[in-house]
């Protein structure tokens, strides 16, 4: 069983903290979601765990030894880090067949792994030619040619058709059943809630959460209904005699807890109050998250300034000041896919 045990990592660059005290375990047989905004630390986390990056404090073991104390690292922990890392003259195949002498794998890992990905077909094109789907797919075949028991996956899915994703996403998912410690970052939360079994989120090099994501969406938001009436204030007592827990939603809707959405039907209908609208909520990964995150003056409550936050995020570590003041609020699929 390969474990990634990351304990108390600290990053920092200059003045900048990218990655602060942050402690947590990857567990074999499931995919861990490392979700963080822009600019949270989620890559710099990730090359300090396949010793890309010298962490300022910390430690971090694969399988309880330093990557640097691997004696081969291929075999261990596969990292994607960046696909476009491909010497864009070699072919696939020769790229991959590169890998293995060095790592002194075997030639035969070469083909296995090309048609795991299904990039056989391919494999004696040019990578410089490949799309970014396919690009993806030979990073990943690099990182499954040791036939590691630890993956580490940065956004592999940004930028890709929803084929691409959904190809990622069952693959991730098979690599974790077939008892992998599986690690993948995403700045998209609705991508965790459908590939990810654990979470671990970063907002500003800080850990946030460390959870099951059944128990984050339990815990965050799932089993509300949402109530729309056109006495919302005399409604919402009413709820709250029955033992609800009331908060006001969107455009004076209710977000009610702690009774289901027949109970509530009944309740109006016993009082004779008019619902526009009763909807059982399945609680998004975003709803969760802006509920755990709520309370958290340090993270909610820096406010977009000066229209520094509206960009693409793809700004360079240059532009990390703004990019880190980005507000929670923004983190949405539409702002930020690719
Ligand atoms: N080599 C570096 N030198 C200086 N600052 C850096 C360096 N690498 C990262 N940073 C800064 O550290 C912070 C964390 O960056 P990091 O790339 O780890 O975040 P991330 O969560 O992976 O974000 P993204 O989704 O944009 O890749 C950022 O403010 C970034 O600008």
């Amino acid at each position: 069983m390969t474990t990634i045990e990351v304990n108390g990592l600290t990053k920092r660059y200059g003045p900048d903290t990218a990655v602060d005290d942050v402690s947590f375990i990857v567990e074999p047989g499931q995919v861990t979601g490392f979700l963080g905004p822009n600019g949270a630390g989620k890559s710099t986390t990730m090359k300090m765990i396949v010793g890309l990056a010298m962490p300022t404090r910390g430690s971090v073991t694969i399988g309880g030894r330093r990557y640097r104390d691997l004696p081969v690292p291929l075999t261990t922990v596969g990292a994607l880090l960046d696909a476009g890392a491909v010497h864009g003259g070699r072919t696939a195949r020769d790229h991959l067949l590169a890998l293995a002498v060095s790592n002194g794998l075997p030639r035969r890992r070469v083909d296995e792994v090309l048609a795991r990905t299904g990039l056989d077909g391919v494999a004696g094109k040019r990578a410089g030619g490949f799309s970014l789907g396919m690009r993806q797919r030979l990073g990943i075949a690099a990182t499954l040619l040791g036939d590691p028991q630890t993956l580490i996956f940065d956004e592999p899915v940004n930028g890709l058709d929803p084929e691409g994703i959904r190809w990622i996403r069952d693959l991730m998912r098979t690599l974790a059943r077939e008892g992998r410690s599986v690690l993948v970052s995403s700045h998209l939360m609705s991508e965790m809630a459908q590939s990810a079994d654990h979470l671990v989120v970063i907002g500003r090099g800080r850990l946030i959460a460390d959870t099951g994501m059944s128990e984050f969406l339990r815990a965050n938001g799932e089993g509300t209904v949402l109530v729309r009436t056109r006495e919302p204030d005399a409604f919402a007592l009413r709820l709250t005699a029955a033992g609800a827990t009331v908060r006001e939603g969107l455009e004076s809707s209710l977000v009610v807890s702690g009774l289901s959405s027949d109970d509530i039907g009944a309740l109006a209908a016993f009082h004779g109050v008019a619902l526009s609208e009763l909807a059982p909520q399945r609680a998004s990964l975003e709803d969760a998250f802006m509920e755990l995150t709520r309370d958290s003056i340090e993270y909610q409550g820096v406010a977009a300034q000066g229209g520094s936050c509206g960009t693409d995020g793809d700004a360079g570590p240059e532009a990390s000041p703004s990019r880190r003041s980005r507000p929670l609020a923004e983190w949405s699929e539409g702002g930020n896919a690719a």
